[in-house]
This record gives structure tokens, sequence and C-alpha cells, in this order.
């Protein structure tokens, strides 16, 4: 047959296969279509050796974005963005350009050596509203396909894998978040400090050992479960104003990728709003209360209630409340309180959460807040060193070494300063500004606290 020919062929064998079509949908009542439909399409399976999965983007009654789906989504990204054709491109979060792939795209994946096959797709609802507003009525949904020889394998594992593997992609890119309470409500900005460890003047075994501590505590979730411990860990960070207290903490979160939540006690009314509070930090977070010394009365609290309790027994109870709510109303949070929420609420929240707690007076605190199993890591930040000076010659100067170090050297072993003011003489005083000479100011301010020092002991 010549090639015209046979399409001319084709074109009418498939226009009479339509038309059969047609009188068949027309004439066959639908309980006897719906039976064939039935049947053909177990025949079909008898023979067709592929099992599909739908991934439908809305399910439940009212519509709720599936999380199952948003994983995949993101779980298919980087397949999609070296496999498939054609794409979508969106920027999420304000931040990183996030490509997808377009609808009706497929791409493969491998698990353990089995291969399976992705697509996307959408259906149009074909529903009619009348409204002004035009309606989103499409319905995405992505495909899985696999040999139904794999059905355990994939099901299992490899379900689980895509949906873990997707939820921690979407953590990665997420945008972090400052929280801070205004009295009974969180409220947040979003967190863009530039701390990292790597700029953190400290010395560089000790920084080590807590980077270790953070990561090891991030990937623990098995080992916690399996000693029933909660997924939690405290911190205390102690040392003098200026060493970088609250610049470790930001350094903190940006290397486990966590929101910070800043908790300031003082305008928590009592220890119910603290529960209520702290019940809505999100997992992967990390709770900060800066200068808890200050914060709370941690040391004499619990004795002066007793003793209130004492001498005000004979009194009207009306005038025995007044009072009571008089002295007590900046913040009724309790170290008691603060104590159970450690135990009890906190470890029955889910997910890892950090504590921290700050403080420029380490002995001020009451034993039971800082013993191990509360805050389980302690860490002192202490007065700029030789090592802690290197780094930040290495961040302000870009220098590794110079001839002015020795001198600086042994000026440091005789002063306290902090690093927040060594970095203030680091500073370039202008854009051109020579290493040298921020060396040269940094030793005359240290030649200056010697002096300083020198004169107040004579005193
Ligand atoms: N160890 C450090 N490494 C790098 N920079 C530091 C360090 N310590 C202090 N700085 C610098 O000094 C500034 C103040 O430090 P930070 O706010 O972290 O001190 P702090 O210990 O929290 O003090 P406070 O007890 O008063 O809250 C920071 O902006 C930071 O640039
Ligand atoms: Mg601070």
């Amino acid at each position: 047959m010549v090639p015209a020919d046979m399409f001319a062929h084709l074109g009418s064998t498939i226009g009479g296969l339509m038309f059969v079509w047609a009188i068949f949908q027309q004439y066959f009542p639908y309980e006897v279509r719906r039976h064939i439909e039935k049947y053909s399409q177990r025949l079909v399976g008898y023979v067709y050796p592929y099992i599909q999965i739908t991934f439908n983007e809305f399910t439940g009654e009212r519509l709720m974005r599936s999380e199952a789906y948003s994983a995949i989504e993101n779980y298919l990204s980087s397949k999609s963005s070296t496999q498939a054709k054609r794409l979508k491109a969106d920027i999420k979060n304000n931040q990183s350009l996030v490509l997808s792939m377009d609808d009706h795209e497929e791409v493969s994946d491998e698990f353990k050596g089995v291969k399976v096959w992705w697509a996307s797709g959408k259906n149009i609802s074909k529903q009619q509203t009348f409204s002004y507003t035009p309606i989103n009525d499409e319905k995405r949904y992505y495909k899985l396909n696999f040999h139904k020889g794999q059905r355990e394998l994939i099901i299992g594992p490899y379900l689980t894998h895509v949906l873990k593997e997707g939820k921690a992609i979407r953590v990665r890119n997420r945008q972090r978040k400052l929280y801070t309470n205004n009295g009974s409500h969180w409220s947040h900005v979003v967190f863009e400090h530039p701390a990292t460890f790597k700029t953190l003047a400290m010395e560089p075994e000790k920084k080590q050992d807590i980077i270790d501590d953070l990561m090891a505590f991030s990937k623990a979730e098995e080992f916690y479960a399996s000693i029933g411990r909660a997924w939690k860990r405290g911190y205390l960070l102690y040392g003098p104003p200026g060493t970088g207290k609250s610049t470790m903490i930001a350094a903190m979160a940006n290397l486990l990728g966590y929101d910070l939540y800043d908790l300031e006690l003082t305008a928590v009314k009592d220890n119910t709003e603290l529960r209520r509070l702290l019940i809505e930090t999100s997992s992967k977070s990390i709770i900060v209360i800066e200068d808890i010394d200050c914060s709370l009365d941690l040391t004499g609290q619990r004795r002066k209630r007793k003793e209130k309790v004492e001498e005000d027994e004979e009194k009207d109870p009306r005038e025995k409340l007044a009072k009571e709510e008089r002295e007590t109303k900046p913040s009724q949070v309790t170290l008691s309180g603060l104590l159970n929420f450690i135990d009890g609420l906190w470890s029955a929240c889910r997910g890892e959460r950090l504590i921290v707690f700050t403080t420029n007076y380490v002995e001020k605190l009451d034993a039971a807040l800082i013993r191990k199993g509360r805050m389980d890591k302690h860490i002192e930040l202490s007065y700029c060193n030789f090592e802690s000076f290197k780094v930040l010659a290495r961040n302000y100067l870009k220098l590794e070494a110079h001839h002015l170090f020795p001198k600086i050297r042994g000026l440091l072993e005789q002063t306290n300063m902090t690093p927040a003011d060594v970095a203030e003489h680091l500073m370039p005083k202008s854009l051109t500004g020579l290493a040298e000479n921020c060396l040269h100011n940094l030793i005359q301010a240290l030649e200056q606290e010697i002096e300083n020092g020198k004169l107040k002991a004579e005193e």
C-alpha cells in the first residue's frame, strides 16, 4: 500500500470506531455501559503489570492542601529540574527560585534498584458556578506508577522515604522566623541574622565541641525515642556582657535551620500564660530566655511566698488577695512554673526543641534550674583570648598572621577585654583603612585598659 493510501485507510477506520462509540454511548443504557467499563478495566488489570497511585493536591471535606502532595512536590523538584522538559518556576519565601515540573510531565526515579515513574496532571472541575471572580477549579495531582511486583517495597519504604525527604527539603528551604512575645502572643519577623559559628570568636576545640553536640542532637530522633527521653536539650550560656552569648544563639539557629523564639519572661502574666506560649512554639525551634537572672526573682521567690503566707494568716482574705495582686503584678511566673514546664509539658510537645538560657551571673541562679537534665550543657563565654582574637582578625581584617600578633597576645593575657570591645577596635574606621592601623588601635586600647586596671588597684 502507498503511505497516502494507508493514512486514508487509517483515518476511515478511526472515524468508524468513533461512530460506533458514539452509538454505543447513545443507545446502551448507563447500567450496561458501566458494567462493560468495569469488566474491561478488570481485564486490563490482569494483563497490565503496573500499579498506579494518585496523590491529589486537595483532600478531605474542607479541601485542605494535602501534606503528602506538597512533600512530593518538594521531593520531585530536584529530579524534575534535571529530567523534565517543561518546568514551572516560582519564587518562594522571597528567597530562591524553585523549579517544579509542569502539568503532564513525567519524571522517573530509582529506589534500591527499582524504577518508578511520577507524572503530574490536573483535572479541571466541570462544575459551573456563577461568580464575577474567576474561581480556580483546577485540581492537580501526582501519579506514581510502578511494577506490581514491587508493591511492598514501593508502598512501604519508598513512599516513607519520599515523604520524609520532601519534608526535609521544605525545612531546608523555608524562611526562618524570629518570634517575640508581646504579652501573651507571639509575633514574628523574618530571621536573617548573619552570625555563624565560623565568625564566632572562640577557642576552636570548644567551638567544635558545641557544633558536634548540636549536630548530634538534631540527628538523634531515634536515639531519644529509644531511651525514652523527649527530644529536647537545654543550654546555659553564661559570661560577662559582650562576650557573644546572643551571637552564639543566632549562630545555632543558622547552623540547625531552626526558628527562634525569644521569650520575654517579664511580659508573661503568669504560669498559665507561659504554658500557652510554650505550647504554641513549633518543632525545630530554639526557645531563648535571655538574662534569666533578671527575668525572674529566681533566688528569693519561693522563700518570699512562704513568708508572706505566714504573716498574712489572720488578715481579711479579700485584703490579702488585693495585696498579693499588687505585690506580684509585674509577672507571676514562678521558678517552679518554669521548672514544671521544662520537665513536664516541654517533654510532651512533639519534635525537637532547644531551650537556651543566658545569664551574666551564673552563680545567682537556682541550682534546681541549671542541674543536668534541665540545662544539659553549660557553656562559658569569656573574655577575649588570643585564639578568639585570631578569629576576629580573620573576619574583620582578613589577616592570618601579622608581626604585631605576639605583642597583642601578651597584652590580651594581662587584661579582660570582651570580644565585643576587641571587635570594635578592629572595625576599619574608613573604607581604605589599613589593617595595621586597626591593630595599633587595639594595642593602644589594651594598654589603656592595663593602665586603668593598675590605677584602680592602687586606689
Ligand atoms: N565571641 C564573639 N565572636 C564574634 N563577635 C562577638 C563575640 N562576642 C561579641 N561579639 C560582637 O559583639 C557584639 C555583642 O555581642 P553579644 O550581643 O553576642 O553579647 P552578649 O554576650 O549577648 O552580651 P549581653 O550579656 O550584654 O547580652 C556582637 O554584635 C558581636 O558582633
Ligand atoms: Mg545578649
